[in-house]
């Protein structure tokens, strides 16, 4: 990927906004003079002091390590994302360095340019439609109360989950995102996923086991599923702990931001439709 391309186009939007587009970390509430004795003030680790979010979004991201923002992303931009996705699956537009995955079901099979084919791109930072998604002030609003103010676009992905074949292909095993990424502190890490349809058990929502971004890097395999599993499609060793798993059911335009330690997954897609959800990995 061509991270400093897109760091460069994300810090002069950033700029165009009126936002810093690069300096100090927001100093942490709790440094500097030894607080009064009997004075306990809030700990927090893993979100930064600013007005956007409430005390309580703020708590519940702590303890859970994911936080839903309904109706943050317009149908109108999601349109645009769908069409130019549709566009790039027609081999209209052939954006540079682009990486486009099929199903394992399909890989072999003959291609056929159409979003039946294509399970996810990855890395649109060169496709200026995509990219929009990374530079929206009302996700970055929300990203820089992760990663503060300094912020980087670093992976991007639009994943197109298809009707699963019977092979339980279409699941994506749990994981932690970090398992994929070199770079750190992860807690200035966190990863935008934006619903561009109402998603439920049906067709493969998203489904988190709360807290686990307090655990550390789990070792990540292939999973032992009989039928295959795609490329590069990691889980965690010990996925036991998938009985404490919750099902985020959303709707258009919510956004679900996590820590990349969270352990996450997606299940089987059980429609005929194409389950689509667009995602950065912002630091
Ligand atoms: C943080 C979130 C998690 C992440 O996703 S982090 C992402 C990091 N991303 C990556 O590393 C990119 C991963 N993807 C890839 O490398 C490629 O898409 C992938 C899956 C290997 C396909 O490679 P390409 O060479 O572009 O495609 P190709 O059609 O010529 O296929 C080459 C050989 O691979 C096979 N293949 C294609 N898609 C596959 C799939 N989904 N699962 C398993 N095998 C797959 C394909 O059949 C072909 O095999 P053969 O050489 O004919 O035996
Ligand atoms: N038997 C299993 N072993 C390990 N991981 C699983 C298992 N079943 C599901 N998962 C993983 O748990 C996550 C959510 O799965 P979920 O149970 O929602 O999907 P599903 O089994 O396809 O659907 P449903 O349970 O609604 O029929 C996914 O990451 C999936 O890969
Ligand atoms: O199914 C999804 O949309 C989530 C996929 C995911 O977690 C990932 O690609 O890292
Ligand atoms: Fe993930
Ligand atoms: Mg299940």
């Amino acid at each position: 990927m061509d991270q400093p391309r897109a760091a460069a186009r994300l810090r002069i939007l950033l700029g165009q906004l009126g936002r810093r587009s690069a300096g100090a970390v927001i100093a942490h509430p709790t440094s500097g003079a030894v607080p009064p004795a009997g004075f306990h003030p809030q700990q927090f680790q893993y979100t930064r002091d600013n007005s956007v979010l409430t005390l309580e979004q703020r708590q519940f991201y702590e303890d859970n390590g994911f936080l839903v923002i309904k109706k943050l992303v317009s149908d109108a931009d999601i349109e645009c994302f769908r069409n130019e996705f549709e566009r790039i699956c027609r081999k209209e537009v052939e954006p540079m360095r682009l990486v486009v995955m099929r199903d394992v079901t399909i890989a072999k099979s003959e291609y056929v340019p159409s979003q039946k084919m294509i399970t996810k791109v990855q890395d649109f930072q060169e496709d200026e439609e995509l990219f929009r998604y990374c530079t929206l002030p009302e996700v970055l609003k929300y990203v820089e109360c992760f990663t503060g103010p300094n912020i980087m676009a670093m992976h991007t992905m639009l994943i197109n989950k298809p009707p699963d074949s019977g092979k339980k292909t279409s699941c994506h095993p749990l994981h932690q995102d970090l398992h994929y990424f070199p770079f750190r502190p992860s807690n200035n890490i966190v990863c935008a996923w934006t619903a561009m349809e109402h998603i439920d058990r049906n067709n493969g929502c998203l489904a988190v086991l709360p807290g686990t971004h307090k655990s550390s890097l789990k070792p990540h395999h292939y999973p032992q599923w009989e039928e295959g599993v795609n490329g590069i499609f990691h889980g965690i060793e010990d996925d036991d702990e998938n009985n404490d798993q919750v099902h985020l059911v959303v709707e258009k335009g919510d956004t679900v931001f996590f820590h990349p330690l969270l352990i996450h997954g997606s299940g089987r897609n059980k429609t005929q439709g194409f389950r689509k959800g667009v995602w950065e990995l912002q630091a």
